[in-house]
């Protein structure tokens, strides 16, 4: 069924995958917010695939590990000198070689995460919206081994179950299990409780997600809760109210919904993504909540990833495009059954805009910009953009115009689920059974056509799609339409565009920005896209008023998909000469986003901060 060749090249982990497989995890874990760490213990559960098995070999990265067991006995262990992407490898010695592949053994690691972690962000009271408690949130693709020691791998799946002990309230991303007060509170702690959880379907390592914080939770479905602080719950739970919609329509297209649990969790604004898709609880930016359910194709994403990507998974990171092409696919074709085939082309306009931006980022002939890069020594974070998204969507996208429509694939799609569902495959796996299903269910005419197909300059070949896609513009032809009732204005001596409808802009042209914004006040609209996009407009045009609004976007909320693109482009400005009031007189660009950055580095979630200080050349201490 998948590629079953027994030693796997996966080349972002260094634990022994090839030798054993660590089938479940039992985490036994504290939270303290004083020493802003988690500590206590693992207890993970193996399966040896050899007849002989001696050691055992784990993916960790600043974790501070004080203990072994195995059968109550201490074990030798050593951390391994950290590799600067893929950690410190714990070697444990077994105390006697496994001899026997059919029986599953456990081993016990004591340890606390450190103040290095990278997949913890420890949140003071004011970095929240309510300003009383902390909080704590995990992100852990690619770097749950900073959270736990694993086979960090998403060729590795696991059941885990938890016993949290914390003062405020916890969620992770597997069913509840009730709570109890804890032996801390017992003991006198005050007000420690334990929270209970289980993932009995089999997940990632990238996928195990912990938050803990003052959470207060709203139904918003007969399958869904969205949680968030006090604060934000009558916002949250109405933006997001049309999440069941979105969840029966991927159950239609695909599958039925096997997770039970459909939960969304609003976070702080330091979250550094849009959305992450820990199975039971969507994790998502409060940049969502924009007040007019304008931007919840994101929540449309995530629920497509309970079938792309949390069910049928990467096999490695060199194959991420399977996780995120086909949730981009799957995600369009939700939007297209709710409001509309012009709509989901409209999306793909806006996301092919996107792959354009990554793919001239990086340069046309790079190999980040290969479908399939060779991560081998690389560190995926490095090599994250829109491309294994928009260049996957329109490979797809393409072969289902190639085969003869949606007639023919969509019912393709709910078989590719059907066949790899609870495993993790390559891009041969995909390609073949691509193959087998439409010769046994379409023949030889059909087998052809996807033969006409360039599969090496799809798959292989760097920069953007070999094929330039044709999409439905009605949608998008109103936003030209307005671009160009302002070129006329402005050619026409008029600055004042108030009376152009503004209902779907989302193309710019070279316009007065004074006049623009006098006319719509877009530096104060509160939709991050479209404020995202007006300052990198106005950055282009040096439009230098909108300097404070561009430092307070990025130092307001943390989502890596605004920050870092107007970190570089401030970085590459030419001097302000009269600089805002409250940012330094900087000489140049580069100054004023090194010292934005720096007067607020402590707000960034450690992933985010580590890119930007890659991408404004700040090396990390
Ligand atoms: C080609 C291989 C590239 C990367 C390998 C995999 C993971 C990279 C690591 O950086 C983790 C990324 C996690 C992304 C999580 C959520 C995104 O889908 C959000 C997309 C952007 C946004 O909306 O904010
Ligand atoms: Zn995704």
């Amino acid at each position: 069924m998948c590629s079953g060749h027994p030693t796997f090249r996966e080349p972002n982990t260094l634990s022994n995958l090839n030798e054993v497989k660590v089938k479940h995890i039992h985490l036994d874990l504290t939270v303290d917010f004083v020493q802003r760490l988690l500590g206590g213990q693992a207890t993970l559960t193996f399966d040896p695939l050899h007849d002989r098995v001696e050691n055992v070999v784990l993916d960790t990265s600043f974790l501070n590990i004080t203990a072994v067991e195995m059968d109550s006995k201490q074990l030798e262990f050593h951390l391994a000198d950290r590799h600067p992407a893929f950690g410190s490898a714990l070697h444990i010695k077994l105390p006697q070689p496994v001899v026997n592949k059919e029986k599953q053994f456990d081993i016990t690691i004591k340890y606390t995460t450190t103040e290095r972690c990278t997949a913890l962000q420890f949140l003071e009271p004011e970095q929240t919206v309510g300003k009383q408690f902390p909080y704590l949130f995990s992100q852990c693709q690619i770097h749950a081994r900073s959270f736990v020691p694993c086979q960090d791998s998403p060729s590795v799946k696991l059941t885990y179950s938890a016993s949290i002990s914390s003062p405020l309230p916890v969620l992770m991303s597997a069913l509840k299990k009730g709570d109890e007060p804890s032996a801390a509170s017992m003991a006198g702690q005050p007000g420690f409780t334990i929270y209970k959880f289980e993932q009995r379907i089999p997940i990632p390592s990238y996928l195990i997600a912990i938050v803990s914080g003052n959470l207060t939770g709203r139904e918003i479905g007969p399958r869904s809760t969205v949680w968030c602080e006090p604060e934000m719950i009558e916002a949250a739970a109405w933006e997001f109210a049309d999440t069941e919609k979105f969840i029966a329509t991927g159950e239609k297209i695909l599958t039925p919904y096997e997770w039970g649990r459909y939960d969304l969790l609003v976070l702080p604004p330091s979250f550094p993504y849009g959305g992450m898709e820990n199975p039971c609880l969507t994790f998502v930016t409060p940049t969502l909540v924009a007040g007019d359910r304008s931007l919840v194709n994101t929540v449309a994403h995530e629920i497509a990833h309970s079938w792309t990507g949390n069910l049928v998974t990467t096999k490695s990171w060199e194959h991420f495009w399977l996780n995120e092409g086909w949730t981009v696919f799957v995600e369009r074709k939700i939007i297209a059954h709710l409001h509309g085939e012009p709509q989901r082309h409209f999306s793909a306009i806006i996301g092919y805009h996107a792959l354009t931006d990554s793919v001239e980022l990086f340069g046309h002939d790079s190999p980040a910009t290969l479908l399939t890069p060779d991560l081998s020594n690389i560190d995926p974070d490095d090599y994250f953009s829109t491309v294994p998204y928009e260049k996957g969507f329109n490979l797809l996208y393409y072969i289902e115009q190639v085969v003869g429509g949606p007639a023919i694939f969509e019912p393709y799609m709910a078989a590719h689920i059907r066949q790899f569902a609870h495993h993790s495959i390559t891009t041969s796996d995909w390609k073949s059974y691509l193959y087998e299903y439409m010769k046994t269910n379409h023949g030889d005419e059909v087998v052809k056509k996807l033969d006409t197909i360039d599969w090496n300059k799809w798959l292989s070949s760097p920069g953007l799609p070999p094929v330039k896609p044709q999409f439905d513009t009605s949608l998008a032809q109103v936003c030209f339409s307005l671009a160009a009732s302002w070129k006329k204005a402005k050619e026409n001596g008029e600055n004042d565009y108030a009376g152009v409808d503004k209902e779907h802009f989302d193309e710019f042209t070279s316009l007065q920005k004074e006049s623009l914004d006098k006319s719509y006040q877009l530096s104060s609209v509160r939709n991050c896209e479209i404020q995202f996009r007006w300052q990198r407009l106005c950055l282009m045009s040096d439009y230098e008023p909108i300097y404070p609004k561009v430092c307070e976007l990025v130092t307001k909320q943390g989502r890596m998909k605004f920050v870092r693109p107007l970190y570089r482009q401030v970085l590459n400005k030419l001097g302000v000469g009269r600089g805002p009031k409250f940012l330094n007189q900087a000489k140049n660009g580069s100054e004023l986003a090194k010292s934005t950055y720096l007067a607020h580095k402590s707000f960034y979630h450690p992933i985010a901060a580590m890119l930007v200080e890659k991408d404004i050349g700040i090396a990390s201490v």
